[in-house]
C-alpha cells in the first residue's frame, strides 16, 4: 500500500528523515515509535504530501506520490491536536471531508451517523464541539478522518491529550475498530504501550533514521541496538564479551541462553532476570532505592549498586522486596539475558 524509498528531509543543517525506507501493507497497522525530534511527525508530513521530500520516492498502491497534491492522495490523517472545528457541531465537522468530496445531503447524514455509532457517539450529531470532554473530542476527530475512507490512515499521537486510563481504554477499542473495518493505518506515538497495543508492526526511530522494525514481540525480545533498548526503559545494558555459555561483564560472568553468538557485544539483563540471593551467594549490591509500581503482580523496582560494575535496576514482588539500604546478593536468571543485535 504505502512505500518509501530512501526518504530524505532536510531543514537547515537538521535531517528530520535520513534515507528512510518504509513500507505497510494492506490492513496493516503500523506505529511509529520514537523521542521527541525523531521525526516522526516529518515522515507523515511527507506521506500526506505536505512536507516535500529532498531526496527519495514515496509509492501509494505502486503510483509515485511526488507530483501527487495532498488532497488526491488518498490518506487522511488525524493530527496531534486534533483540531475541530468549534463552530460546526459534532455532525459537521464528520461530515467536512464527506462535503468537500460532494457526497449527497442523505448519503452524508446516513454516513455521519454510521461513523459516529462506530466511534461510540450514537446521535451526538447536534452536540456543540465545546461540550465534548477530551476523550469525545479525540473520537470525533477520528471519525472525521475515516469520513472519507481514505486508503491509508495517519493518526499522529492519536491519543497524545487524554490521560492515561481512558487511552488505555481507548488504543484497544481503536485496535478492534481498524481490524474490524479492514483499515490500512500509520501512527506515530512517542508512548510504547500505546504503539504495542495497537501495532501489528512497530518501527522504532532515531534521529530520522528507522533503528529498528518488527512486531511488537520481535523488538521487545530482541531489541537492535542500545538505543532501542533503552527507549524501550531497559537500563541494565553494558559492554561484554560472550564466550560459550557464560559472558563477561562489569558485573562478573554471567550466564547466557544456549546459542547466543560469541565475541564482543552489549548486553542486556531485564530486571526480572535480577534475582534476590543471600550476600554471600551472589554478587553483592546495596539497595539504594525501593520503587512500589502496583500492577498485577504487585511489582517492586529495586535501584542496586553492585561492589563492582554499574548500577543494576531489578523487579521483584512487594513480598520478595528487600528495604532500601539493606545488603543483598544477586544472581542473574540466563533466561532473562539479551545479546543486543542477535
Ligand atoms: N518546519 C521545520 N523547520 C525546521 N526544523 C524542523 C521543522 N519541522 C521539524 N523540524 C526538525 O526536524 C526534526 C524532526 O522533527 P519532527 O517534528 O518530525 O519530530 P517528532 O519525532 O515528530 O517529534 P515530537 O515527538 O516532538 O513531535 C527536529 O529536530 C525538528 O526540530
Amino acid at each position: 500500500m504505502l512505500r518509501l524509498d530512501g526518504v530524505t528531509v532536510s531543514f537547515g543543517g537538521v535531517r528530520a528523515l535520513d534515507a528512510v525506507d518504509l513500507e505497510v501493507a494492506d490492513h496493516e497497522t503500523v506505529c511509529v515509535l520514537g523521542p521527541s525530534g525523531s521525526g516522526k511527525s516529518t515522515l507523515l508530513r511527507v506521506v500526506a504530501g505536505l512536507q516535500e521530500p529532498d531526496e527519495g520516492r514515496i509509492r501509494l498502491s505502486g503510483q509515485d506520490q511526488t507530483l501527487v497534491p495532498p488532497h488526491k492522495r488518498g490518506v487522511g490523517l488525524m493530527f496531534q491536536d486534533h483540531q475541530l472545528f468549534p463552530q460546526r457541531d459534532v455532525g459537521g465537522n464528520v461530515a467536512f471531508g464527506l462535503r468537500m468530496r460532494r457526497a449527497s445531503r442523505p448519503e452524508t447524514a446516513e454516513r455521519v451517523a454510521e461513523l459516529l455509532s462506530m466511534v461510540g457517539l450514537p446521535g451526538a450529531q447536534r452536540r456543540a464541539v465545546a461540550t465534548l470532554s477530551g476523550g469525545e473530542q479525540q473520537r470525533v476527530a477520528l471519525a472525521r478522518a475515516l469520513a472519507p475512507q481514505p486508503d491509508l490512515l495517519m493518526l499522529d499521537e492519536p491519543l497524545g491529550q487524554l490521560d492515561r486510563g481512558l487511552r488505555e481504554r481507548l488504543v484497544v477499542e481503536l485496535r478492534a475498530l481498524f481490524s474490524r473495518l479492514g483499515s490500512t493505518v500509520l501512527a506515530v506515538t512517542h508512548d510504547q504501550g500505546e504503539a504495542f497495543v495497537l501495532a501489528d508492526r512497530v518501527v522504532v526511530m532515531n534521529e530520522g533514521r528507522v533503528a529498528q522494525s518488527g512486531t511488537p514481540l520481535e523488538v521487545w525480545q530482541q531489541p537492535a541496538s542500545e538505543f532501542v533498548a533503552r527507549f524501550l526503559g531497559f537500563d541494565n545494558v553494558v559492554d561484554a564479551t560472550v564466550h560459550g555459555d557464560t559472558a563477561g561483564t562489569p558485573w562478573g560472568k554471567l550466564p547466557v541462553p544456549d546459542g547466543t553468538p560469541a565475541g564482543a557485544c552489549k548486553l542486556l539483563v531485564r530486571p526480572t532476570g535480577v534475582r534476590m540471593t543471600a550476600v554471600e551467594d551472589g554478587l553483592p549490591c546495596t539497595v539504594e532505592a525501593r520503587t512500589f509500581r502496583g500492577g498485577d503482580a504487585a511489582a517492586v523496582t529495586l535501584l542496586l549498586q553492585p561492589r563492582r560494575g554499574p548500577r543494576l535496576e531489578a523487579s521483584c514482588a512487594l513480598r520478595e522486596a528487600p528495604e532500601a539500604g539493606v545488603s543483598v546478593g544477586v544472581a542473574f536468571d540466563e533466561q532473562e539475558v539479551v545479546r543486543i543485535g542477535g
